[in-house]
């Protein structure tokens, strides 16, 4: 089994995404997450890019240890000179060079001939090398660059003494298949006498696919980032790379050193520092990529697993996978959830409750325990129902008398009433007096929103007294006034249950 070096870059080029700038302090403890996620190289920054960048390489070097601290500079003597300063400290440091080799960038950017660039990249590898043994080199956009000339590069920094040759497909131009053969090219040509990396963009959304085509044509590093971040649309997401080896094992016959346990807490660490939120359907570290709402699924789930889920969530840091009940969803996971809360339903009232869990579902994005616990009171405790609200539509707003007109079911007949009131939930419980030609009295009217947001379900307690007798009654719904009207009518009934 080959072990694929894993080399984050997500203090580097994943602080290249706009908006992602970590002060040194944000640096220094990404740095000690990475490391007890068990990468093998951090590239901490780019030296010369500022004080603050300087400053955060030097202090990873100095306090940050288990990992080789690599800094970033461009094939200058003053850059790989400030980058030696900062990384000098460190038992294992790695300075990245890198110079362009496209034609594109050489003609329009470095405004260099061929010959010049591969010159000027052989000398900074060997300046780099008379400060560190480690150095690695980038022909950066190598993926635009002309096959043959990409040879000569590489063989030329590997004789000058770079172990590592990184290919930057540094504007997510290639696709898998192109970059699969172009790794094996260089492969066969240099062999075992550089490590060769590969540094996706994603700008395509092809960077993990592309990292792993290099990997099956011989590639022996990966740099990537944690959540993907990165220059533009990002680069390589470690953990989707990482758990793409561990999950296929069997394909790839390589897997890396990564404590996959402490991906989600590296995720989780990196959308806080970077305020970079992460897409729930993202894989692998995306709310929704352990979550299951629909029924089959869920059904199948319960039964075993492996039906419907290729990873554990456990590998990488999670609790469990997510029964989410929605719209979706079936009576197994509806069942398994309630048994869950400590309720033991009979199948009958299961299904009642269910056929309510549906209707709500259909008129709420989420459902919460606190949803389901009130549906099911309701249905728990059931009274035989005398009145049962059939129709209510409410008139209320500014310079508008508060109106109910409400259509009650009385045993088998129906009546309507449409009543005013100094609110909507007056008016609708002087309608619901005036319809049943009840007389108690309202002792306590409470609301309360069951869960968040504003399609939340509205829970109404009423407590209401007549001829000495006291009940409580209690509604919910996704609309305030319609629970009320539901808590009035289900004490209504729980009196007349009491007074027979
Ligand atoms: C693909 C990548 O991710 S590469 C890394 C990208 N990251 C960054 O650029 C972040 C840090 N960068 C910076 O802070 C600044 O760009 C600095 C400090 C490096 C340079 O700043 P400035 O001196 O003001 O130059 P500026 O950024 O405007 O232009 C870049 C210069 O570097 C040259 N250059 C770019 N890459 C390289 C390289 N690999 N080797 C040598 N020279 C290079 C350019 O040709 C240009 O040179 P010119 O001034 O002679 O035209
Ligand atoms: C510096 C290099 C490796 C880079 O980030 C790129 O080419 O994308
Ligand atoms: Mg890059």
């Amino acid at each position: 089994m080959r072990i694929i070096k894993i080399f984050d870059t997500t203090l580097r080029d994943g602080e290249q995404s706009p908006g992602a700038s970590m002060n040194v302090d944000e640096k220094i403890q990404v740095a000690k997450q990475l490391v007890k996620l068990g990468v093998d190289i951090i590239e901490a920054g780019f030296p010369f890019a500022s004080p603050g960048d300087f400053e955060a390489v030097k202090r990873i070097a100095n306090e940050v240890r288990g990992a080789i601290i690599a800094g970033l500079a461009r094939a200058k003597e003053d850059d790989i000179k400030r980058a030696y300063e900062a990384l000098k400290d460190a038992p294992r440091k790695r300075i990245h060079t890198f110079h362009s080799t496209s034609d594109i960038h050489l003609k329009y950017q470095f405004r260099v001939s061929r010959e010049e660039a591969l010159k000027r990249s052989v000398e900074m590898v060997k300046l780099a090398r008379t400060l560190v043994e480690d150095v690695e080199f980038s022909p950066m956009d190598a993926t635009r660059t002309e096959v043959s000339y990409l040879l000569d590069v590489v063989e030329a920094v590997i004789e000058a003494g770079a172990s590592t040759v990184n290919i930057p497909d540094t504007v997510g131009y290639i696709t898998p298949t192109e970059f699969g053969e172009l790794i094996r090219t260089i492969k066969e040509r240099i062999g075992d006498r550089a490590v060769i990396s590969v540094h996706c963009h994603n700008d395509l959304g092809l960077a993990v696919a592309n990292s792993l085509a290099a990997i099956i044509n011989g590639a022996g590093q990966v740099e990537c980032t944690i959540n993907g971040i990165g220059e533009r649309a990002g680069n390589c997401a470690m953990e989707e790379v990482v758990m793409a080896l561990k999950t296929r094992r069997d394909f790839y016959n390589a897997d890396t050193n990564i404590n996959t346990r402490e991906i989600i807490r590296t995720s989780r660490l990196i959308t806080r520092i970077t305020g970079m939120a992460v897409q729930p359907n993202k894989a692998i570290v995306g709310a929704n990529a352990f979550a299951h709402e629909s029924g089959i699924h869920q059904d199948g789930l319960l039964k075993e697993k492996m039906t419907y889920e290729i990873i554990r969530p456990e590998d990488i840091g999670l609790q469990k996978t997510e029964l989410v009940l929605g719209k979706h969803s079936g009576r197994h996971a509806f069942k398994t959830r309630l048994q869950e809360l400590g309720y033991d339903l009979s199948q009958e009232e299961i299904d009642t409750a269910f056929k309510k869990f549906k209707h709500l579902a259909d008129q709420k994005k989420y459902i919460f325990n606190e949803d389901l616990e009130a549906l099911v009171s309701e249905e728990v405790s059931k009274t035989p129902e005398i009145y049962s609200l059939v129709d209510l539509s409410i008139t209320s707003g500014i310079n508008v008398k508060p109106t109910a007109a409400l259509k009650l079911k009385i045993n088998d007949n129906i009546a309507e009433k449409m009543e005013h009131g100094d609110g909507p939930v007056d008016a609708v419980y002087k309608a619901i007096a005036a319809i049943t030609q009840t007389k108690s009295n309202l002792l306590k009217f409470e609301v309360k929103s069951i869960t968040g947001g504003t399609d939340a379900l509205g829970e109404v307690m009423v407590s209401l007294e007549e001829d000495g007798h006291t009940v409580r009654g209690h509604g919910a719904d996704t609309d305030i006034i319609v629970a009320a009207a539901k808590a009035y009518i289900n004490a209504l009934n729980k009196l007349a249950a009491k007074k027979r």
